[in-house]
């Protein structure tokens, strides 16, 4: 593929240039009087035509270099808009580094109307560290954020949604909710109707983010298991599997993990989907295929782990790019009770003992990742195993530990707790030095400036290619209306600026002599038409010319382009797609600001109707050599 130098791109007239200068040539002022050659421009060829139909080869050549100049204008900004998106991610990555690739948080649960409340609460929340009162002490933990018994369902994600950025950047992303059963990590993941989880509003926010992205093509595809007794369940498959437990292939199946760390499910369902609300009925789906159980702590108790899988599919907008793959697990973990409080026996012990060791293993895991151990023990549990490709280098980890309020649960509470220091290493008294934590601090601040400021000028270079693609689309389809149509029309007759003003008094038009040349020899290669297309205009044209004679008067739109390249159009049709295009995005992306664009093309409504008469003139020097690596690159990157 070929790459446009800085040099190029900042050398080209920018859209906004282009704009401007549509604007100012549409404006009436602008149709002052009759064509003529322009002392200043080099092309002394500038000739004006009194029919419609008359196409000097240079007009048409200046029409071409116009649709090849805005395609280089294209691809420049798109090569200007993946340079600021690859800034944005690299410095979204680096504070996630900072803040650590496998981050805690912690949630503490509001008191329930089965909860016996006490006086002294044993939980106080203060910034970033929780303190527990057990047995007479008081133990103080570290978090990378805790939300106290008020934070809503929006405060949660807020915290969350910077690191599904990673996922559709390309990165394995995984989000676990951990914690003693009936302390919430099925309301932080699924939530209710009326207060939706983490689950949901990531699939809003992965479909909501990816149809902002327009450098990139995303895909979407929803996977759910369970990890139930040691045992793999595919909660999408079929319904008859499903039921299942035992001795079906969909209840226990295989784990591969390929020579690079990739690990892959056998046989596990893997629905595409493809807007918000088909997500969100096979997740429904696969919740209610969920194993749950009644305890004495929590009425539907999970009784294994449940993980959805969503896999994000990116492609970088052209066909030869190839199609990326990353994962986001979101996690929500079996409860992590100590068996004997739980009232557990038969297979629910059972179940307890199964949730319990893999949780180990789980710990373990990460555990052995913070200190960057050499061997990390992925092999201990199916959990672990699954999770390998999403737990390791450049992956990026949230675990959200839940804990109860109750006093009754303070020893409950303190082994989750205890198990959140080990996963993220650091003991709240252990912190950073101060002055350590405010450069971090300081760094982090300035790398979400990068962000904001690549994010910004994205959305503007956004719009720029938006609008240069209207005017490109406008100008093409002007250029197929009418040379098309004159390729097999002999009758073309340039005339001189003199006879243009007869032209525009009322006088009878003098023809000059018929142009000798082949029309179709000069279209870009993307114009020029096939046999069939050409004997379909031929017939068409051959019925227009013999039933309509005389001229119509028609409008004049004319776009004045940087380099000093203008063009002016006496032509109805082009005015009224023009106009229509702007009345309705191509796009049809709403949250494109499609709307100013009516301004910066300039088009006035008012313009005053203009009896036939074009212009064509191209002065742009760089163009002819730059033409052909245009279209090359167009083809390349388009
Ligand atoms: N932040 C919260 N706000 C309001 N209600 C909550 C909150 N957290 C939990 N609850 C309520 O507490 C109860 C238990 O929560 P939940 O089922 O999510 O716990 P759990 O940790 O998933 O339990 P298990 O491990 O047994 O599945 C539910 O009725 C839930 O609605």
């Amino acid at each position: 593929m070929l790459v446009l130098g800085e040099d190029q791109i900042s050398s080209m007239p920018t859209v906004e240039k282009l704009t401007e200068e549509v604007a100012m040539a549409s404006s009436p002022d602008s149709f002052d009087g009759l064509p003529m050659a322009s002392p200043e421009s080099p092309s002394s060829t500038l000739v004006s035509f009194t029919d419609v139909k008359v196409v000097p080869e240079q007009q048409q050549k200046g029409l071409e270099q116009t649709i090849l100049h805005l395609e280089g204008e294209v691809i420049g900004l798109r090569l200007k808009k993946r340079s600021l998106d690859a800034k944005r991610r690299e410095a979204l990555n680096k504070i996630l580094d900072i803040k650590g690739s496998i981050r805690v948080f912690c949630r503490v649960r509001p008191f329930l109307i089965t909860d016996k409340r006490r006086n002294q609460e044993p939980i106080c929340v203060r910034s970033e560290k929780l303190a527990v009162s057990f047995g007479g002490s008081k133990k103080e933990f570290g978090f990378d954020k805790v939300f106290p018994q008020n934070a809503s369902q929006e405060d949660v994600f807020m915290e969350v949604e910077p690191i599904l950025r990673s996922a559709l950047d390309g990165h394995n992303v995984c989000i676990m909710a951990y914690g003693q059963t009936g302390t919430g990590k099925t309301f932080t993941m699924e939530g209710t109707n009326n207060l939706p989880g983490i689950v949901p509003r990531t699939l809003k926010e992965l479909f909501d983010q990816a149809s902002m992205d327009s450098s990139n093509e995303f895909t979407f595809s929803l996977s759910m298991l369970e990890v139930y007794m040691g045992s793999v369940r595919d909660l999408l498959a079929p319904k008859p599997s499903n039921r299942i437990h035992h001795g079906s292939s969909k209840c226990n199946l295989n784990i591969q993990t390929d020579p690079n760390g990739c690990v892959e499910i056998e046989g596990l369902t893997n629905v595409s989907v493809s807007d918000f609300t088909q997500a969100s009925r096979w997740y429904n789906k696969g919740k209610r295929a969920r194993s749950t159980s009644w305890t004495n702590v929590n009425e539907s108790s999970s009784r294994s782990h449940c993980l959805t899988r969503i896999t994000v599919g990116r492609s970088g907008g052209t066909e030869e790019a190839m199609e990326e793959f990353s994962k986001l697990w979101l996690v929500d973990l079996g409860g992590s009770e100590r068996l004997l409080k739980t009232g557990a026996t038969g297979q629910t012990l059972d179940e307890g003992k199964a949730i319990n060791l893999s949780l180990s293993a789980l710990g373990d895991v990460i555990a052995a990742l913070k200190r960057k151990r050499g061997h990390i023990p992925y092999r201990n549990s199916k959990l672990t195993q699954i999770l390998r490709d999403s737990l390791g280098d450049d992956s990026k980890a949230l675990m959200l530990v839940h804990v109860s309020p109750s006093e009754e649960d303070s020893g409950e509470t303190t082994c989750s707790l205890n198990f959140a220091k080990r996963v993220r290493a650091i003991e709240s008294n252990k912190e950073l030095p101060e002055d350590l934590k405010k450069q971090r601090e300081r760094r982090i601040s300035e790398l979400e400036e990068v962000m904001r400021d690549a994010e910004e000028e994205c959305q503007k270079v956004r719009n720029q290619i938006q609008k240069a693609e209207l005017i490109l689309h406008e100008t093409k389809k002007l250029f197929k209306a009418r040379y098309r149509r004159l390729q097999d029309n002999d009758n073309i007759i340039p005339v001189k600026p003199q006879e243009c003003k007869k032209e525009l008094t009322g006088m009878p038009q003098t023809a000059e002599k018929p142009s000798q040349r082949n029309s179709s020899s000069s279209l870009p290669r993307f114009m020029t038409s096939t046999a069939a297309s050409r004997h379909r205009h031929g017939a068409v044209e051959e019925e227009i010319s013999s039933r309509v004679k005389p001229l119509r008067p028609l409008h004049r739109v004319s776009f004045q382009f940087s380099g000093s390249q203008s063009i002016s159009y006496s032509d109805t049709h082009f005015r009224t797609s023009l106009q229509g295009s702007i009345k309705k995005p191509r796009h049809g992306d709403a949250n494109e600001p499609m709307r100013d664009t009516t301004n910066c093309n300039g088009l006035d409504p008012k313009t005053p109707s203009m009896p036939g008469n074009k212009r064509v003139t191209t002065s742009y020097s760089n163009l002819k050599v730059a033409l052909p690596r245009h279209r090359r690159r167009m083809s390349d990157l388009i």
